[in-house]
């Protein structure tokens, strides 16, 4: 359960997120939208422990999130804008890396970074590096890096924004398996599919949070 009170981020004077409040339980996709500049990413960084929190807090189940690496150990997943992959990495080696890393088994990394790719129809492209990979080919290499780990919240900030239709209803339906599994998961986008995909749907604006559909508990 991501639960957001009274959440309030400042940049110096500029209040980017200013005292919002909501709960996403496991399970539950929510889509935040609003115009640019409305605080969309600072509210998803935020939960993500990425940039200090003024007043008010995140908690994650247990956890209340206050810097990005205890986050990250607590199964909070980031998708970021702009992806924030190793560009001179190949595919592959940006999913399977961070596994590595944290201790996964080489065997299972290996396969859970085949079974990804394959999701976000990138089966034949983990060879090539990302700088050599089309714009929406990294966004899906990003989304698939960030739903390799595993996690428990997943915060995808505008992971759809350069896919066609058909990939953006593969990154909708990883998302969605996601959540099925028992993570929550949160997406920033501009695009109002996306927004209606979503089991609820709020928006920003100035830093304000307003809902145009609440997240609903009865979801089938
Ligand atoms: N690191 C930073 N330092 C100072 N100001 C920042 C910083 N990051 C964001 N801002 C400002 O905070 C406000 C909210 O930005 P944010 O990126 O959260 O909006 P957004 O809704 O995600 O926008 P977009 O849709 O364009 O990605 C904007 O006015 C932006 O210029």
């Amino acid at each position: 359960m991501i639960s957001v009170a009274g959440v309030t981020v400042a940049y110096g004077d500029l209040v980017a997120v200013d005292d919002v409040s909501f709960d996403v339980p496991p399970g539950f996709v929510l889509a935040v939208s609003g115009p640019s500049g409305a605080g969309k990413s600072s509210l998803l960084w935020a939960i993500a422990g990425a940039v200090e929190v003024l007043t008010g807090k995140v908690t994650v189940d247990d956890l209340v999130i206050s810097d990005r690496p205890a986050a990250a150990a607590h199964g909070v997943v980031l998708i970021p804008q702009g992806n924030g992959l190793a560009r001179v990495l190949t595919a592959r080696e940006n999913l399977t890396i961070p596994l590595l890393a944290g201790g996964r088994d080489p065997d299972e990394v290996q396969a859970a970074a085949e079974a990804v790719l394959e999701a976000v129809g990138l089966a034949e492209s983990g060879d090539h590096l990302v700088e050599e990979l089309s714009g929406g080919e990294q966004q899906r290499v990003a989304v698939a890096r960030g739903i390799a780990q595993g996690g428990r919240v997943i915060l995808a900030d505008e992971s759809t924004s350069e896919l066609d239709s058909t990939n953006r209803e593969r990154v909708l339906t990883l998302l969605r398996t996601q959540a099925d599994r028992g993570a929550a998961v949160v997406i920033a986008t501009h695009d109002p599919t996306v927004a209606d995909a979503a089991d609820g749907h709020a928006v920003m604006d100035e830093g304000r949070l307003s809902w145009a559909r609440r997240l609903s508990v009865d979801r089938p």
